[in-house]
């Protein structure tokens, strides 16, 4: 059974940890003690207050469901503690220099980083990005005013421009537009819309290149604690913990 430590636990932790099948979380840390303690009380894991210490824990692999700053402050120190590392605040690696650091790291440790797909589809074929031309690649992403604290009461673009500038405004609602970057190896263009009509959030991905032509939309249901990350993206982490002993492997 892979052991887990959690980094992390606030809404995508407590999702983790309520369908644990394959794995076992071991280990929790937070910066909220109560949040780690809570969580660990309902999973049968171990709370941390301290990172060093939750690190010199007995576990296989560290999933960090935290922030983009928890991956940019950890992520390098748990590679080099031995274990694989699971960002789904992939938005720390659109800071190029961070992220070549880390897999630099990575390989001298022998260990991987995971980029789960999170809350998008088609990161598999997007891959062909590394290979082929891409000309057009653009992500709209369209939540609830309510779900970035914001107010609006039309359908409002609040940003349009490059995904690491976006990343750098909305660091909690666009991991997405990191992860398609570097499944295509071209950075994507964003539009962040905010409506108050909407009560899902919605992934619109358009992507043209020597391939073809596609065009993605997923409508996703928001996660019960926190509106701003879909329930898919949980759903993304526990589907690659469940299939990282499979010996098949499917998808590009
Ligand atoms: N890749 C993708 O497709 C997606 C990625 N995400 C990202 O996944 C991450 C987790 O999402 P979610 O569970 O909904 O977020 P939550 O805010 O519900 O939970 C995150 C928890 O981690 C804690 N935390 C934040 N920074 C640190 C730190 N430096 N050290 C220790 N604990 C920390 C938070 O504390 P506090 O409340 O004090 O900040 C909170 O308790 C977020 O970064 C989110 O943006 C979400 C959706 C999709
Ligand atoms: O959960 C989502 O829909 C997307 C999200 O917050 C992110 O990519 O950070």
């Amino acid at each position: 059974m892979i052991t887990v430590g959690l980094l992390g636990c606030g809404n995508i932790g407590h999702i983790i940890a309520k369908h644990q099948k394959s794995f076992s979380i071991t280990a929790v840390y937070d910066q909220i003690e109560a949040r780690a303690d809570e969580l660990a009380a309902a999973s049968d894991a171990r709370a941390y207050t301290d990172f060093t210490t939750f690190l010199s824990a007995d576990f296989d692999i560290v999933v960090e469901a935290a922030s983009v700053a928890a991956a940019q402050e950890y992520g390098e120190v748990i590679l080099r503690s031995g274990r694989d590392f699971v960002v789904m605040s992939v938005g720390a690696l659109s800071d190029t220099e961070f992220r070549e650091r880390l897999v630099r790291t990575a390989k001298e440790m022998g260990k991987k980083i995971y980029v789960p797909s999170g809350a998008v589809m088609g990161l598999d074929n997007i891959k062909v990005g590394q290979i082929s031309a891409i000309d057009t690649f653009l992500l709209r992403t369209t939540k609830s005013p309510a779900s970035l604290s914001i107010r609006a009461d039309v359908p409002t673009m609040i940003f349009s421009g490059k995904a690491h500038e976006c990343i750098r405004d909305y660091p909690k609602n666009v991991n997405v537009s990191e992860a398609l970057t570097l499944a295509a190896g071209h950075e994507v263009d964003v539009e962040l819309w905010v409506d108050p009509d909407v009560d899902r959030n919605i992934h619109e991905i358009f992507i043209e290149g020597e391939f073809g032509d596609a065009y993605i939309r997923v409508r996703n249901i928001p996660s019960p604690e926190n509106p701003a990350t879909s329930y898919l993206a949980a759903l993304s982490i526990l589907t690659l913990l469940e299939n990282l002993d499979n010996p098949l492997v499917i998808g590009t």
